[in-house]
């Protein structure tokens, strides 16, 4: 764990930023949308926009805002009643929004999205394209997931992994988790009146992962847990994370002139390129080639493209343009990339030279299995 030092908060920096905000915050604890609560980020978020800095909203609060509209008592358990709240609490939602970034004269827009929409290159392409020109023209966009759509084999199912998503999309310096806990504690501060407060660490560090636990609350979906995995996920493209009370005041002006509040999961590693960040982030890998020892060497220290030569066993069944990791004979994950050859025509050709290639497949697209800037060294070694 980092010492706690003198520097200023990683917000002060950042150009470009995304806030979340979780369900209790927003829904006053599931009684009904927090319009005070609403204004107060709304007026920050203006400030920040007059500083130049642009903002993408990850908010939840839709299921519990329907559950409240809908007079539920009780989180319903089957997927399309929680479908259904979603679909009536997100039409309050972003009306709320619209209202209070009105009195500052800024537009907001709503983007609903889907894991598929984040795993499809095109698709993620289009996504970011959107956003960016929304934030050209000056409009907060106001991200959910795309919850009546969704069935659960596909569904993200927590937004704090939709917020750090949404981090590597458009390439935001920091991602602010607005939550209904001060920040990271070392254990539940719910179930222990002990806990103590960390101010700065590491993203990424697996200590973290112990103290975390489930959401504390009927209301919220992954608790702590899946704050710090969206944390790492941000700091896996140099995205750096705060976790911090939506309730402390003036919390995001604060933050941006450079106070230290709540929680800060820094980044290390430096900002990758986009194409590598949407490698390094795609949740969905078609298979695994298993890499010989050469090849090994040749992608973790050389830098080099996969050739067929070095695979010596083939899993699953994808298909050119797929992402699929590269393993070494330990089952250890070194690289992920765009794979140029299916996965039937991969088996027919592992461990053979390049120059094969076209007489064994009648067809040579690629000399290269993988080539380097379609890849991204996951494992440093
Ligand atoms: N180590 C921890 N530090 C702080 N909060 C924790 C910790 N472990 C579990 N929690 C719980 O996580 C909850 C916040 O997550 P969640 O309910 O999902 O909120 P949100 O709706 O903001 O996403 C807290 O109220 C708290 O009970
Ligand atoms: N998409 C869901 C949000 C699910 C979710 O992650 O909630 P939370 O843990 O409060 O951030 C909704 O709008 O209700």
């Amino acid at each position: 764990m980092l010492d706690l030092d003198t520097t200023p908060s990683v917000a002060a920096d950042a150009r470009r930023l995304v806030i979340k905000v979780g369900s209790s915050l927003v829904t006053n604890e599931g009684r009904g949308l927090d319009m005070e609560a609403v204004t107060q980020w709304s007026r920050q978020i203006a400030a920040l926009h007059a500083q130049d800095k642009q903002v993408v909203l990850v908010s939840s609060g839709a299921i519990a805002e329907g559950m409240a509209r809908l007079g539920w008592p009780r989180r319903p358990s089957a997927m399309h009643e929680l479908q259904a709240a979603a679909a009536v609490g997100q039409m309050g939602l972003v009306q709320a929004y619209e209202v209070a970034f009105a009195q500052h004269g800024i537009r907001t827009a709503q983007i609903l999205l889907t894991h598929e929409d984040l795993a499809d290159r095109r698709r993620y392409l289009n996504a970011r394209t959107t956003l960016y020109t929304l934030l050209r023209l000056g409009v907060v966009p106001i991200v959910n997931e795309n919850d009546t759509v969704v069935t659960d084999e596909i569904r993200l199912g927590d937004n704090d992994t939709l917020g750090a998503l949404v981090t590597n999309l458009i390439e935001a310096e920091t991602l602010v988790i607005l939550t209904d806990q001060r920040g990271v504690y070392t254990a539940d501060p719910r179930k222990d009146p002990e806990a103590q407060l960390i101010q700065v660490a590491q993203a990424g560090d697996p200590e973290l992962e112990k103290m975390a636990g489930g959401s504390g609350s009927d209301i919220g979906t992954g608790g702590m847990l899946t704050k710090i995995l969206a944390a790492r996920r941000a700091a896996n493209s140099g995205g750096h994370t705060i976790i911090a009370s939506g309730r402390e005041p003036d919390v995001l002006l604060r933050l941006a002139s450079g106070e230290r509040i709540g929680t800060e999961l820094r980044a290390l590693l430096p900002i990758r390129s986009a194409r590598q960040r949407w490698l390094a982030n795609h949740l969905r890998l078609r298979g695994r080639v298993t890499l010989d020892q050469g090849a090994v060497k040749a992608l973790t220290q050389g830098h080099k493209s996969l050739l067929a030569v070095g695979v010596t066993a083939v899993e699953g069944e994808f298909e050119r343009g797929d992402v699929v990791a590269c393993i070494d004979e330990a089952g250890r994950e070194l690289a992920r990339g765009l794979i140029n050859y299916s996965a039937s025509d991969t088996r027919r050709i592992l461990r053979q030279p390049s120059y094969r290639i076209a007489e064994i497949l009648g067809h040579m697209t690629d000399p290269e299995l993988m080539h380097r800037d379609n890849m991204v060294v996951t494992y440093a070694g």
